[in-house]
């Protein structure tokens, strides 16, 4: 292989010649037992000195790197660690610190950069920090790069380009990662609040520092290098295209320069496809994934087919095994799709759909899951092995992998014939929903009217989103029940305690409706999902959301149904403490399946309806409790939205019925919230509406109650919370800003008897230190402006 462009790298070893390779376009970052959480932790709070934390990342790489290698990849990907968001690295890359940031720490070696990185994800003496978004409609979340007509770019690579050299010390080939330029920008929002600056527009500036990278990146040895281009996989701008072709045009004439390969992920091309193929670079990734629904697979599959000529001389890395979900790849179809594709490109790399940090790290880590079950999964580390078991088959023919082929096989119909996986009560109550069980009983007055009787409720109502802090003593009791040195006696008494003090602690502050708190709850879908027949749990399995927080999605093994009550008893204790109401407090069937890993023989669709029946259930049973208002959170409503407009109304259509079928079945006088955070309502409010919850609670502080607007725009018909407290930030608010902030709703349009008084979303995350005095100042805030209204 000669390539006019390229420095003269011996081919580096692993490769061998061999037209197929192995690889991921990135990994978990946490390592085993998420060592990375702890060490970054551990440096927060004094315990971990920089040099410290700085060893752990270098042998987590090392060891991540040495992994793939043993599994069978042909070359690995180097920058796609990272401390705490790749987005931020690559800000800090590109020298693009917003200038609000007066006071980051100096300093160019590595600490210095760690400790400029920790102050832009969390904030200075007097700055907030980087504004945190949804990746695309995953569950991560990135750090919003800030930018203004006054941004300069200036290369920074000398943290990346150390980690080529220690990729290329263990003599592997290492590929650099990079996000792209027109997706950084993309990702990216204007610095200056209210401002209508496109960052795109800043597009001629950053290529030039793009450019110089990749000279850089040569130089340190770099064959290939990736760069990833997500937002092509999304609607695109008028002339966003013809803009990419540009771009990539002149980088590629970028003197000495590696070869380029461009990574698109997370769904189908679309009109992006043409324009990708006929790009002038070297390799192209590309989702192949299978998800049930999803139709990506079919459609990028297509799309490369009509590339025809374009391809011919490209390397291509097919994304077989699917990134975003825990399945088993069904070997036998990706050998046909690989098959078909290695005759249309010049070479081909078996790889996952998307980064690898959006699954679980290894499989091994469980002990206590159904062993049919457990064949039949693949967390990252299983993944390696099935893009290295694929190449293989590539290489030497399918009757080489053929035991393995039928191993999976067997596995697949094993479980789709278990009992776990189709359940026909599950089947017949489904089969039974009719139109009436998706519709309220009562007009949104006469309900307002009947719950008003039964709750009286000053106008202007006080209440929080449900969890309290999860303290240290909280989390401790659960960590001490897992270990069997407390028994479930004691951890619910330890439980009831804290519901106790949680409790007493709204009522002296003054608080109309309570909450139970929530510490019985490792995590909002978790917990349900340990509860309900047909969800599987496990104990490792856990997944970056962001900065060093993890979740643990459960994986939809098959037909979902409720074998008993899962809140009642927690909510009846606390209604029984307290003459005012207490919330009852579920996450609602949306929620649930999007944090969740869905199952790979059913639509999102069809499961959501199994999950709304089992909430359904647990809502009737609420009601029979005396509970009056129960709360069915759908903060993931909006973030699951489909990428691509097309697909929207489709899954607006099914998330609505889901969530009425959960909902619908009580009473006019039993009061029906529900609660969304991450802003960006306007395009799902028609959504919102259909709802018919009688009271939302949404996000709001930070985006200074520009949801008001977008509400009376679209009349909106039911009583509305927009937070008036951002819990993502340490701040207290001062009475005059919550005074203000409701004045703000007020003056824009929601009525006096249909506003409520709410931070923007639970509190676990905070402290006691911080939630005391802003609830207090909620309350306060509250009561000034009833006597206002009250004065006229
Ligand atoms: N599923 C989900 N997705 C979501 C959200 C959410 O709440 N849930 N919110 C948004 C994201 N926000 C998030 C906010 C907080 C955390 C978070 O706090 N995660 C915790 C873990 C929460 C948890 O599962 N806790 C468990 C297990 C705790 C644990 O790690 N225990 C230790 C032992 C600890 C000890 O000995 O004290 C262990 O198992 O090793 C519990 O409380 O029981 C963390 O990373 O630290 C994650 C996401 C969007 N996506
Ligand atoms: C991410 S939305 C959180 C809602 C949940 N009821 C809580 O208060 O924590
Ligand atoms: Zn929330």
């Amino acid at each position: 292989m000669t390539d006019p462009h390229t420095t003269t790298t011996p081919p580096p070893p692993g490769r061998g010649g061999s037209p197929t390779g192995a690889t991921v376009l990135g990994y978990p970052r946490q390592g085993p037992g998420r060592r990375l959480k702890r060490a970054v932790e551990g440096h927060w709070r004094g315990r971990t000195s920089a040099e410290e934390l700085l060893a752990v990342g270098a042998e987590l790489r090392r060891d991540r790197w040495q992994e793939m290698a043993s599994a069978g990849l042909t070359e690995v990907p180097v920058g796609d660690f990272s401390y705490y968001d790749h987005v931020l690295d690559t800000t800090l890359l590109l020298g693009a610190t917003p200038a609000r940031f007066t006071d980051l720490p100096a300093g160019d070696d590595p600490a210095g950069r760690l400790a400029r990185q920790f102050a832009l994800a969390r904030g200075t003496d007097s700055q907030p920090p980087l504004e945190m978004t949804k990746w695309f409609d995953t569950n991560y979340h990135y750090l919003v790069p800030e930018l203004g007509p006054g941004t300069r770019f200036a290369l920074h690579a000398e943290d990346l380009l150390r980690q080529v050299g220690e990729a290329r010390e263990l003599g592997l080939a290492a590929r650099p990662v990079v996000l792209g330029p027109v997706s950084y920008l993309s990702l990216a929002k204007a610095d200056e609040p209210g401002s209508d600056f496109d960052p795109l527009t800043l597009l001629d500036r950053l290529v030039p520092v793009y450019a110089e990278l990749l000279t850089a990146l040569a130089g340190a040895g770099a064959e290939w290098v990736q760069v990833d281009e997500p937002v092509l996989v999304l609607d695109q701008p008028a002339g966003l295209l013809e803009r990419v072709r540009e771009v990539w045009t002149a980088l590629a004439a970028t003197p000495s320069r590696p070869r380029l390969l461009v990574a698109t992920y997370f769904g189908a091309l679309g009109e992006a496809a043409p324009v990708l193929a006929g790009l002038p670079v070297e390799g192209l990734a590309v989702d192949l994934s299978a998800a049930p629904g999803s139709g990506t697979r079919a459609a990028n599959l297509a799309a490369l087919r009509a590339a025809g000529h374009d391809l011919a001389g490209k390397r291509l890395l097919a994304g077989v095994v699917d990134g975003r979900n825990v399945w088993r790849t069904d070997l036998a179809a990706a050998l046909d799709v690989l098959t078909e594709l290695g005759g249309l490109v010049g070479s081909l790399d078996v790889s996952a759909s998307c980064s690898l940090l959006h699954v679980p790290l290894d499989l091994a880590a469980e002990t206590s899951l159904d062993p049919g079950v457990a064949r039949c999964l693949a967390f990252a580390r299983q993944k390696l092995a099935e893009v290295a078991l694929l190449a293989d088959g590539l290489r030497r023919g399918r009757e080489a992998v053929a035991g393995a082929v039928a191993d999976d096989a067997a596995a697949r119909s094993a479980l789709r014939t278990s009992p776990l996986t189709v359940r026909p009560d599950v089947r017949e109550r489904v089969a039974a929903v009719g139109a009436a069980d998706t519709r309220r009983r009562g007009t949104a007055e006469e309900r307002r009217r009947s719950q008003q009787q039964r709750l009286g409720l000053p106008l202007l109502p006080t209440t929080t989103i449900g969890s309290f802090p999860q303290t240290e003593e909280v989390r401790r009791a659960r960590a001490g029940l897992r270990r069997g040195e407390l028994d479930p006696a004691g951890y619910q008494a330890a439980m009831r305690a804290e519901v106790e003090r949680v409790v007493a602690l709204q009522e002296e502050l003054g608080l109309d409706v309570l909450v139970h708190g929530e510490p019985e709850r490792n995590d909002m879908v978790q917990y349900f999902a340990e509860q309900l027949d047909g969800f599987l749990t496990t104990e490792e399995g856990w997944v970056q959301s962001y900065g060093s927080r993890y979740v643990r999605p459960p994986v939809v093994v098959g037909d979902v149904s409720r074998p008993a009550p899962m809140t009642v008893e927690w909510s009846r204790y606390a209604q029984q403490l307290t003459s005012r109401p207490v919330k009852g407090m579920l996450t609602g069937p949306v929620t649930m399946l999007a944090w969740s890993f869905g199952r790979d023989d059913l639509t999102p669709a069809e499961t959501a309806t199994q999950v709304a029946l089992a909430l359904r259930e647990e809502v009737q049973d609420l009601e029979r409790a005396g509970i009056a208002v129960i709360q069915v959170d759908e903060p993931a409503l909006r973030e699951t939205l489909p990428l691509r407009r097309a697909a929207r109304e489709g899954y607006l259509d099914w998330a609505v019925r889901a969530f009425l079928l959960t909902t619908a079945g009580v009473d006019a006088g039993t009061q029906v919230h529900t609660h969304m955070c991450y802003a960006e309502f306007g395009e799902v409010l028609e959504a919102i509406i259909a709802l018919d919850a009688d009271v939302i609670s949404l996000e709001a502080a930070r985006s200074r109650m520009e949801v008001v607007a977008d509400l009376r725009e679209a009349r909106y018909p039911h009583a509305v919370g927009p937070g008036v407290w951002d819990i993502h930030s340490p701040r207290v608010p001062t009475v005059a800003d919550v005074v203000a902030s409701l004045e703000l709703a007020l003056a824009g349009g929601v009525p006096a008897e249909r506003l409520w008084v709410n931070p923007d979303c639970g509190l676990k995350t905070r402290g006691y230190a911080e939630v005391e005095p802003a609830l207090r100042v909620l309350v306060e805030a509250a009561g000034v402006v009833r006597e206002r209204l009250a004065a006229g």
